[in-house]
């Protein structure tokens, strides 16, 4: 049977809050998230770099979410030590490194040019 919506909201939400009270690397990306927000503000960002913002926030957060599901699968179906366990983790890790990676270049690209603007 089909559960009602607002449950399938509760259980989602459940994942994103088991996910920022284990994880450490989420509350680097939420504060880095924070931090461009009061930038963004300050530096008057343009409406289509906050889209820009925006989409990067979605990413990288949906992906370490998606990382913390990986390793509790991983953890579930292999206790011991596997090569398969670490290939698993291994790669949604990098996943979330590649994501958090080009956002850092993308967040330099919309913001230098706006701090350049200063002086
Ligand atoms: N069952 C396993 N078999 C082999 N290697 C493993 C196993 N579990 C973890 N590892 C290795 O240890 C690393 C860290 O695993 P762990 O479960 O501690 O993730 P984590 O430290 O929570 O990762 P993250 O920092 O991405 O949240 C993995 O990336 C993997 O290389």
């Amino acid at each position: 049977m089909r559960q009602p919506l607002s449950k399938s909201f509760a259980h989602a939400f459940d994942g994103i809050i088991d996910t920022v009270r284990d994880e450490r690397n989420i509350k680097i990306h939420l504060i880095m998230m924070v931090l461009v927000t009061i930038f963004g503000f300050i530096f008057h960002i343009t409406y289509e770099e906050w889209l820009i913002c925006l989409l990067l926030f979605a990413l990288v957060i949906s992906l370490e979410i998606a990382n913390t599901a990986i390793e509790a699968v991983v953890d579930l179906a292999c206790p011991e030590i596997h090569p398969l366990a670490k290939k698993a983790k291994d790669c949604a890790a990098g996943a979330v490194l590649v994501a958090a990676f080009f956002a850092a270049v993308i967040g330099l690209m919309i913001f230098v040019p706006h701090v350049l603007k200063l002086f």
